[in-house]
This record gives C-alpha cells, sequence and structure tokens, in this order.
C-alpha cells in the first residue's frame, strides 16, 4: 500500500501569453526523494511556487496530505510541514549562521509578541529550545565551525547548507529543493547528497528536488519528473527517465 503525500492533477499556469505550466500531474510518496529536471524555463520554480502559494494555478489540483492545498494561505504552508530553499540563497548576510538557521525555527514558537517583548521566562526556555535544534541541525549538516560567524563572506557551498538547516529548521514533512548543486564543485555536490540522504532517512522527510546536475538527480533520487516548455514528458525511475528519447532530445536539442 502506498502512503501517497502529494497528488498532483492538470496544474496550468499562464502568465499572459506565456504558458509557464501545462496541465502537469505527478504523485510523491511519503519518504520518497523526487526530482524535478528540465530544461530552463521548462516550469520547475513556477511549480514550486505553486505549491508554496506564492503563484496562483489557473487550473488543476494539489492534494497534500489529502488536503485541497491550493485553497491554504500562504502563510499557513509551514504550518503544513512544507518548507523551500531557494535557488537564489535568503540568507540574511549579518546574522551569525547559527541564527539564520533560528529564524527558520520561529515559525514554530508560541510565545506571542508582548510576552517575547517582556522575556518571560517561557519565552527564555523557548529560546533556549530553538538554539538546541538550531545546534542539532548545525552539527549534522557539518556546520558547527562556522556557527558563530556571520554568513556574509562564507564559501558558497557552506551558504548553501545554511539555506539547508534553515529549511530544516521549521521540522518540514515536505521539503522543496529549488536547484541546491547550483555553483557547488563536483565534490561539495557529492557531499551534499551524502548529507541530504542522511536528513532523509533519520528524519521522516519527503523531498522534491529541482536540480541541473544530473549526477546528484540520477544518484540520488528515487524518481525524476521532466518538464519541458511547462509539460511533462517523462516521468520514472532515474534510469528509465536517463533513457528516455524525448528527455534526452529536450536537453540536447537533438535525440543522442
Ligand atoms: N512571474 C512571472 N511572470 C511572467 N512570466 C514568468 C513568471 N515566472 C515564470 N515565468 C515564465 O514561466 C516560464 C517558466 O519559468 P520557470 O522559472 O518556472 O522555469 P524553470 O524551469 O524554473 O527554469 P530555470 O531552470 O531557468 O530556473 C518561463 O517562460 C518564465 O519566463
Amino acid at each position: 500500500m502506498t502512503d501517497r503525500m502529494l497528488e498532483v492533477t492538470g496544474l496550468t499556469v499562464r502568465f499572459g501569453g506565456i504558458t509557464a505550466l501545462d496541465g502537469v500531474g505527478f504523485t510523491v510518496d511519503r519518504g520518497q526523494m523526487v526530482g524535478l529536471i528540465g530544461p530552463n524555463g521548462a516550469g520547475k520554480t513556477t511549480l514550486f511556487n505553486c505549491l508554496t502559494r506564492r503563484y496562483q494555478a489557473d487550473e488543476g489540483q494539489a492534494r497534500y496530505e489529502g488536503r485541497d492545498l491550493l485553497s491554504v494561505a500562504p502563510h499557513a504552508i509551514v504550518d503544513l510541514g512544507i518548507a523551500r530553499t531557494f535557488q537564489n540563497l535568503g540568507l540574511f548576510p549579518r546574522m551569525t549562521v547559527r541564527e539564520n538557521v533560528m529564524v527558520g525555527a520561529h515559525g514554530h514558537a508560541r510565545a506571542g509578541f508582548v510576552s517575547a517583548a517582556l522575556r518571560l521566562p517561557s519565552v527564555r526556555r523557548e529560546e533556549r529550545e530553538l538554539r538546541f535544534r538550531a545546534n542539532e541541525l548545525l552539527e549534522s549538516l557539518e556546520l558547527t565551525g562556522v556557527a558563530d560567524r556571520p554568513a556574509a563572506g562564507l564559501p558558497f557551498g557552506t551558504l548553501k547548507r545554511i539555506e539547508l538547516a534553515r529549511a530544516l529548521a521549521a521540522r518540514p514533512r515536505l521539503l522543496l529543493l529549488d536547484e541546491p548543486c547550483n555553483g557547488l564543485s563536483h565534490g561539495e555536490v557529492d557531499a551534499f547528497a551524502a548529507i541530504l540522504r542522511g536528513i532523509r532517512d533519520r528524519a521522516d522527510l519527503t523531498v522534491i528536488v529541482v536540480e541541473h546536475h544530473m549526477g546528484f538527480v540520477m544518484g540520488t533520487c528515487d524518481r525524476v519528473v521532466c518538464l519541458e516548455f511547462g509539460r511533462k514528458i517523462a516521468e520514472g525511475t532515474p534510469a528509465e527517465v536517463q533513457a528516455d528519447e524525448a528527455v534526452r532530445t529536450a536537453y540536447l536539442g537533438t535525440a543522442a
């Protein structure tokens, strides 16, 4: 029996004359790591923006854990256990690495504005818990050594891991990663893949990852969905999608 987490059907998004997503459908089961690939402009980021309610779908449905995701308010997405990272990192450069990660967990803080302003004991306890959680994440992502340094000036590969730690701080059940390997060296990609696999296995986590790095996708994902010009052109195991003629044509211009 499958444990379906996400079911997307007929998802269509138009921007004026451009159809960025054209009737896209796929499913994701709990615990899977699904790769979302396709040439530039295929609609991958638009799909993430729809699922996180930044963009409004013109047609179609997305059911997440049995509920209609497309009617959820954008700010409520994190409460449903969905977190994402961005192509262009959205870190706070002057805050320390630890503080950046703690920001990700703040959506889960219970203290209200007044008690936080008065620094009541309950708030201090909560902050200790957030710090503890952040420290755990920093350790599992091999960031403890830079925890007290400002994010500004750290190497790009490190910033990518901080961005991942911040998304994980919200304790997501579904994690959407937008090009996590972009700009990483070969060695960093392998290290990132190993870290991600470790986290996925430890924390009951389901992942959809947009990525152009085929080595990462083929070596890390359980299933792959390929988009081109807003349409799904292939879906299957990494090996099946890699061998698919439409996918090869989309990437190379001609079937290779
Ligand atoms: N806010 C927007 N307004 C107008 N057009 C948009 C908007 N967002 C995306 N598009 C268009 O939708 C199409 C799909 O873009 P999208 O960014 O989703 O592709 P992508 O697969 O993520 O590409 P890349 O790999 O380059 O990030 C493109 O033609 C893009 O120009």
